[in-house]
């Protein structure tokens, strides 16, 4: 398969690594001094987008307007998403975006909504979030802790809305986030009463599982169409 990599930090350079081992070619790497042209569209098969939270819309507009499928994982750009669906679904596209591609971590998203859904009867728990990454994350909270909490509040009638800041509000679910070292991304949810408390966590090791789970994504992308989601590749 032929990737257009599209940012070269640290996922991008493990990408580029990871994908060549499985015997992918990259066709060109595309930083913030280049610009994506219709030759580069047009030499690759798939598009794999991990940039910065002010660039994702415009790299993924240019791939969608030029016919290259592309994913991304770039996170904190998530208010024009549906701007980016509407550009997709126009131009009969392939869109996939996941805040997370590690398999471990949307496995923990499927037992963080079954989790939220049984304790809506026990509201003598509040649930709280923290999430835990290094220290050059640009955005806050993480867009993996925003996943959770969307599932939370599709799950539990009692939790309305997320904050990133300290709440008396019943109805408000609080996110912590802490930025420390190199801390790869570790994300736990509790639920506290007075007497006990519940907590699921998942702590990555390494960005290993966001890598493969991308390469792989990116092998399964250039036959699907529309927007598509990660539970559709994981047959979650
Ligand atoms: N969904 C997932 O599984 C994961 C998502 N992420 C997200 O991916 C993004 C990137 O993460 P890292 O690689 O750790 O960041 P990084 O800061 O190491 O790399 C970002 C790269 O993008 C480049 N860049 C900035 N603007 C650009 C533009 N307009 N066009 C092309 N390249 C541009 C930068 O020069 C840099 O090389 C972040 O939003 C992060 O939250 C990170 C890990 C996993
Ligand atoms: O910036 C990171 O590093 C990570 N970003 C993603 C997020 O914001 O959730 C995924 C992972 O936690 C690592």
């Amino acid at each position: 398969m032929k990737i257009l990599l599209i940012g070269h930090g640290k996922m991008g350079q493990a990408i580029e690594a990871y994908a060549i081992q499985r015997g992918h070619s990259i066709v060109a790497i595309v930083d913030v001094q280049d610009s994506i042209t219709p030759i580069l569209t047009q030499q690759a098969d798939v598009a794999i987008e991990f940039t910065h939270p002010d660039s994702a819309f415009e790299n993924i507009k240019c791939c969608l307007e030029n016919n290259l499928p592309i994913l991304s994982g770039t996170t904190g750009w998530l208010d024009r998403k549906p701007e980016i669906e509407q550009i997709c679904k126009k131009n009969n596209g392939t869109f996939l975006y996941a805040s997370n591609f590690s398999i471990g971590v949307n496995l923990f998203f499927k037992v963080n909504r079954f989790l939220a859904k049984i304790m809506q009867q026990h509201d003598q728990y509040s649930p709280s979030m923290v999430e835990v990454h290094h220290t050059h994350k640009k955005d806050a909270p993480s867009g993996t802790a925003i996943t959770l909490a969307e599932g939370i509040i599709a799950e539990n009638k009692n939790i309305k809305s997320w904050t990133n800041q300290k709440t008396e509000n019943s109805g408000e679910l609080p996110i912590v986030s802490e930025r420390i070292g190199e801390i790869p991304g570790t994300h736990k949810v509790t639920y506290q009463s007075e007497v006990d408390q519940i907590s699921i966590e998942h702590e990555a090791y390494s960005r290993d599982g966001f890598v493969q789970g991308a390469v792989l994504v990116a092998e399964w992308l250039p036959a699907q169409k529309g927007v598509v989601k990660i539970d559709d590749f994981l047959k979650l």
